[in-house]
């Protein structure tokens, strides 16, 4: 029997993913000691509530609440508590007393992630996250590392599981916002509060991550443009269906070039968008996730595969578990992460794409030629309009026929579209502004 030496582990948080990633540890001690090349001990679980339900049966002694006491015995500190604080104290504790960390905290390195990887650098400590973005599907280190060489022009995905089955389920089934969104949180695909899910938060926060290691530049969160699901309705997806079309939650970063400086640069959005139903990410269901990568010399790539779900991101807090514990025991700094390309971030409203404007109009003469002049009159190009009749509102108390009109644009300028939907919604003729969706994925 090979005698070998311990690396002791500390999980922090016994939840969705840290429960299994305990269970997965613990079943597979064996596998992971022959592949590491040393004994990973678990010694510890620390949670809020020692009486909580999990979903794995794991020994009672290996839980505490005492996190802290738990990260000073160890060499690798797995953080998937989530939220800010204290899991920013607590990593920062564990970089500083020694240990490397892995962790699936996508809020916490989006908004504290240049502190956390300059502490880790000045000491030299590891801290992988893989688990951050898209689940299981493994992105950061193909974007990390395998496409290091190279120079990433744009990734375009699906990168929020919640969302996706939500969206999905209205689309498959018909279901209802309320009823999908309550499965997706039974499932633990949601975070612990699903506005950060449904308002985009966590996909604009994947966006960051995403955008800072493709660009090599520093996205804070804040400059990534960011608009949830809650205004798309089971309506917006039936036309949108009739259409050829299907919504889905879209986080896009790309290279661009600055029109006033003529410079290079870099966006980062995060909306609801119409993907034709031939494209490929319109047959991403239920939670997966899919991330297109274009790159300069390995031309596309995509990453398609579970993008929640406990088990499912236990894989890929554990895969960077056994790259930490390898390094740990040969010595050695950890990964670096470049951020020195310093491109600037441009704001939402210089970018181009193709929309659909659906309005809820009255029913009379020259409709459809006042709203074609105000379309004309903010240079927006029409490339389709579609007409159908339903529904009646009530007009100075009487009933009024009103018909949907759907406005499809050539390429537009975000700007122009803006303006020209403040001034579609002034119209007489315009009962209201229905929804505004971009098209991607032509
Ligand atoms: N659930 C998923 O599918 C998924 C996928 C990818 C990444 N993540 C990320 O993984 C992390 C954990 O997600 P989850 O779904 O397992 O969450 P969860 O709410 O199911 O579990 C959180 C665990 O952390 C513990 N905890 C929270 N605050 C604590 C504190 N102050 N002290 C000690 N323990 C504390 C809780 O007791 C619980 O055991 C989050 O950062 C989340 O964004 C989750
Ligand atoms: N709440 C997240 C978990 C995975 O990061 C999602 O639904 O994608
Ligand atoms: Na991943």
């Amino acid at each position: 029997m090979i005698e070998y030496r311990n690396v002791r582990v500390a999980l922090l948080g016994g939840g969705t993913v840290g429960a299994q990633v305990a269970r997965l540890l613990l079943e597979h001690k064996e596998e992971f000691a022959s592949r590491v090349g040393a004994s990973l001990e678990l010694t510890g679980i620390a949670v809020r509530n020692l009486d909580a339900p999990r979903s794995a049966d794991l020994p009672k002694e290996l839980f505490t609440t005492d996190a802290e006491s738990l990260i000073l015995g160890a060499d690798i500190v797995i953080e998937v508590m989530g939220g800010l604080e204290p899991a920013r104290s607590y990593i920062l504790q564990a970089i500083n007393s020694g240990a490397d960390v892995v962790t699936a905290n996508k809020a916490l390195l989006a908004t504290h992630g240049t502190e956390l990887f300059e502490a880790a650098e000045r000491v030299g400590a590891q801290l992988y996250f893989e688990a951050a973005v898209a689940g299981a599907i493994p992105i950061i280190r193909p974007l990390r590392e395998s496409l290091a060489g190279d120079r990433v022009k744009r990734i375009m995905g699906i990168v929020n599981g919640t969302t996706n089955y939500i969206l999905d389920k209205m689309d498959t089934e018909g279901a209802s916002f309320e009823d999908a969104l309550a499965v997706a949180t039974e499932l633990g695909y949601a975070e612990a509060d699903p506005t950060a899910d449904i308002d985009a938060f966590d996909a604009a926060q994947k966006a960051s991550i995403l955008a800072s290691l493709a660009f090599h530049t520093t996205i804070p969160l804040e400059k990534v443009h960011r608009e949830g699901i809650r205004e798309v309705t089971g309506k917006t997806v039936e036309l949108a269906k009739k259409a050829g079309y299907v919504v889905k939650l879209l986080a896009i970063c790309e290279r661009l070039i600055d029109p006033e400086t003529g410079e290079e640069a870099v966006s980062a959005r995060v909306y609801p968008a119409l993907i034709s139903r031939e494209h490929p990410l319109a047959s991403v269901h239920k939670a997966n996730n899919a991330v297109f990568v274009e790159a300069e010399a390995a031309g596309s790539l995509m990453f398609y595969g579970a993008g929640a779900g406990g088990p499912e991101t236990a894989s890929a807090v554990l895969g960077d578990l056994v790259s930490a514990a390898r390094r740990h025991i040969i010595g050695g700094p950890g990964l670096g992460a470049s951020t020195n390309a310093n491109l600037l971030v441009l704001p939402i409203s210089t970018i181009t794409t193709r929309y659909h404007v659906t309005l809820s109009v009255y029913d009379r003469p020259g409709v459809l030629a006042s709203v074609a002049d105000v379309f004309g009159r903010h240079g927006v190009s029409v490339e389709l309009v579609e007409q159908g009749t339903f529904g009646s509102e009530a007009v100075s108390g009487e009933a009024a026929p009103t018909a949907t009109l759907v406005i499809g644009t050539h390429a537009a300028l975000e700007s122009d579209l803006a303006s020209t939907v403040s001034a579609l919604a002034q119209l007489d003729a315009v009962s209201s502004v229905v929804s505004v969706l971009r098209v991607e994925g032509a």
